[in-house]
């Protein structure tokens, strides 16, 4: 779904009138110690959109996802989860509203396999008591569950391989299956590409786009591989010294000269 929205490559970004909107940003603002980190960002992502989210290094792209999964709390606006205020609603209430998020850093259990760690995921996703079982049942829910989701991910061939053994881009793909086991509706991805080889990019990237295509979920990413953000992106939000500089769809955030001094040129 391409949202061009004439006029619109500059903030407070909205989508076409008449869409769902699934997650907002209204006049979204942090400062710390009298430095404006987020200045005054609206956005409007509609269900089922994958959105990119990029910019330079220190623009705000990750704090951007703080705020919007509780992470920080914002010192100005207000965040909607699916038509509900949770703006003052911790990460794990927002979990349960769902929205779901990865991280830069890895968060496994190396010394644990990929089947387990998925488990537990699916384990505390249902709110239950979290243990390990060396052998659990097959039919058990949250190992039914678990490898479900690693079906999902093209991860169920290492099931029982421990997760440290896995390579970046494998990792990446169980922290995915990880984050399904809770059913988010809104994921957002912190660089899932960061440290991944060249080889496994093309595999990510597919199940990156099969959380949009085939589970409609509505993705934000922050990535820095422009190739990979182009390839999956059905807009483009640019961030740039904490506010947003544009949102609109790839083609015309591309073309807009102001992104092209702020963002392409500083990243040269
Ligand atoms: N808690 C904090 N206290 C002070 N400054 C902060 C805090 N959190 C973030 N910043 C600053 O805010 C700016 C935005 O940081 P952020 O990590 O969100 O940028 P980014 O766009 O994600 O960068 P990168 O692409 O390098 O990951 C940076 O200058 C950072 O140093």
């Amino acid at each position: 779904m391409s949202t061009t929205e004439p006029g619109a490559t500059h903030a407070h970004a909205r989508p076409t009138g008449g869409e769902d909107v699934v997650l907002s940003a209204t006049g979204l603002g942090l400062r710390i110690g009298g430095a404006t980190i987020i200045d005054d960002v609206s956005l409007a992502v509609p269900r089922g959109e994958l959105l990119g989210v990029i910019g330079p290094n220190g623009a705000g792209k990750t704090t951007l996802f703080n705020l919007l999964s509780g992470v920080a709390r914002p010192t100005a606006g207000r965040v909607h989860l699916a038509g509900r205020d949770v703006t003052s609603s911790s990460v794990d209430a927002r979990a349960r509203a769902g929205l779901g998020r990865t991280f830069q850093t890895s968060n496994l259990f190396v010394g644990l396999t990929v089947r387990e760690n998925v488990r537990l995921a699916a384990q505390a996703a249902r709110g239950g008591a979290v243990s390990l079982l060396r052998f659990p049942r097959r039919q058990d829910a949250a190992t039914v569950d678990a490898l479900a989701r690693l079906e999902q991910v093209g991860l169920a061939h290492h099931a029982e391989t421990l997760a440290g053994g896995l390579s970046h881009g494998d990792k990446r793909k169980l922290e995915i299956a990880m984050l399904l086991a809770a059913g988010p509706e809104v994921i957002l991805l912190d660089e899932p590409m960061a440290g991944v080889g060249s080889a496994d990019v093309p595999g990510l990237v597919e199940v990156i786009r099969s959380l949009q295509r085939e589970h409609g979920a509505t993705v934000l990413l922050v990535e820095h591989h422009m190739d990979v953000v182009l390839d999956l992106s059905d807009r483009l939000a640019v961030m740039h010294h904490g506010s947003l500089l544009a949102c609109a769809d790839p083609e015309t955030v591309m073309a807009d000269p102001t992104v092209q001094s702020a963002y392409l040129g500083e990243s040269a």
